[in-house]
């Protein structure tokens, strides 16, 4: 029988993984918070479209309101359920699909940052997996429709109880309709090192207002990034967790701040390469929610490298300074410019 799917937020990533289920035929279901999204998703279908083409795909999935969920009662258990809200939404996420979730069920954070202690805490390690999205971006441009702005990406998925890396298979056979999916060892390891790109991207993008592209063709935000990065890795070494270079090369990063010209030349390139594979228009989820005046992720990116860099006494005051200049915008008392990239170099 086929596996039972539940997407918890079916915004830019659960919409467009839960939207190519639901077009393979899985057995999957839909809920999300946005009453318009929902409404125009099931009067005209789910848009799925492509990196700068008009090509797209219209897909009818069975998509709910947040206030739906208790229907499941009446329904088969959920096998899997992806968490796809923004961290900040992970907790009530997890407490709201628990009680529908089958007796071996595994909840999977489809999400940036590393929110799955959080979720162990609620459904307990052996229920607990997650992915890290690598390369691939979208946008939910307007309800009901979700652009990829890149070329295709790639998942890393894996447990929070090594013990069960074995159900790791049907949570990759469900991605796999969507992207190529590879199932690895250390949990930790791979969403810190997604963090990695994460922390060097969304926070600069958001305070400057910059694309992708913009961001990483103008040389302070691309030596930001560089430092920002840096840290990360640094970070996540000394948390011993298996990193897994993503995007670039992670030594090459920690050798470019510590003076190596031809490590920083080669992440530039790398940068440049990527940028110009991606949408002219990308921008990173944060700074999605930026212009849409939405609360951002700052607290589980910058935010949290800034703290576990201070448990493990490395200096990460860049992170620090890029959290906090992204609280201010979010409560309105600075705007995206350029210059405040400037002023933390
Ligand atoms: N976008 C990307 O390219 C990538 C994102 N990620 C990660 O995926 C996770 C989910 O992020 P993502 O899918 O980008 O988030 P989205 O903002 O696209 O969707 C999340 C939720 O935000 C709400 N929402 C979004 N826009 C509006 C709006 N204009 N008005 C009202 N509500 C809105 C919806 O519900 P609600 O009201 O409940 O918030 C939606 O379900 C995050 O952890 C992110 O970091 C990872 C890799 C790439
Ligand atoms: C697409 C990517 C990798 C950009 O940093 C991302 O994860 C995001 O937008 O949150």
């Amino acid at each position: 029988m086929d596996k039972r799917i539940a997407i918890i937020g079916a915004g830019a990533m659960g919409g467009y993984f839960g939207g190519q289920m639901a077009q393979a035929g899985m057995d999957v279901v839909m809920f999300d918070a946005w009453p318009e999204h929902v409404e125009t998703v099931r009067r005209d279908g789910l848009s799925l479209e492509e990196l700068d083409s008009d090509a797209r795909a219209v897909v009818h999935p069975d998509i709910r309101h947040l206030s739906q969920v208790q229907e499941l009662i009446r329904e088969h258990p959920v096998d899997i359920a992806f968490i796809a809200v923004k961290s900040y939404d992970t907790r009530w996420a997890t407490e709201m699909i628990l009680p529908y979730m089958a007796r071996d069920g595994a909840i999977v954070s489809l999400q940036n940052s590393f929110n799955e202690p959080e979720i162990a805490q609620i459904a307990g390690p052996s229920a607990t997996f997650g992915c890290a999205i690598a390369a691939l971006a979208c946008d939910m441009i307007a309800p009901g429709r979700i652009k990829r702005m890149s070329p295709r990406g790639h998942v890393n998925v894996g447990a929070m109880d090594p013990a069960r890396i074995g159900a790791c298979d049907g949570i990759a056979r469900a991605l796999a309709h969507a992207e190529d999916v590879d199932v690895m060892q250390d949990l930790p390891g791979i969403k810190w090192s997604k963090l990695v790109v994460n922390s060097m991207r969304n926070g600069l993008s958001g305070m400057t207002g910059m694309t992708g592209l913009e961001r990483d063709t103008t040389p302070v935000t691309i030596e930001l990034g560089m430092r920002l990065g840096a840290q990360t890795v640094r970070v996540g070494r000394a948390l011993d967790y298996g990193l897994v270079d993503t995007a670039y090369s992670f030594d090459a990063l920690v050798a470019a701040e510590d003076g190596d010209t031809g490590a920083a030349a080669e992440i530039r390139a790398a940068m440049a390469r990527i940028a110009g594979g991606r949408s002219a228009d990308q921008r990173p989820s944060m700074a999605q929610d930026i212009r849409k005046g939405r609360r951002t992720e700052t607290d589980a990116i910058n935010g949290l490298v800034a703290r576990r860099g201070q448990e493990m006494g490395i200096d990460c005051a860049p992170h620090e300074k890029v959290h906090r200049i992204i609280r201010r915008i979010e409560r309105g008392e600075l705007s995206p410019a350029p210059e405040l990239a400037e002023g933390i170099l």
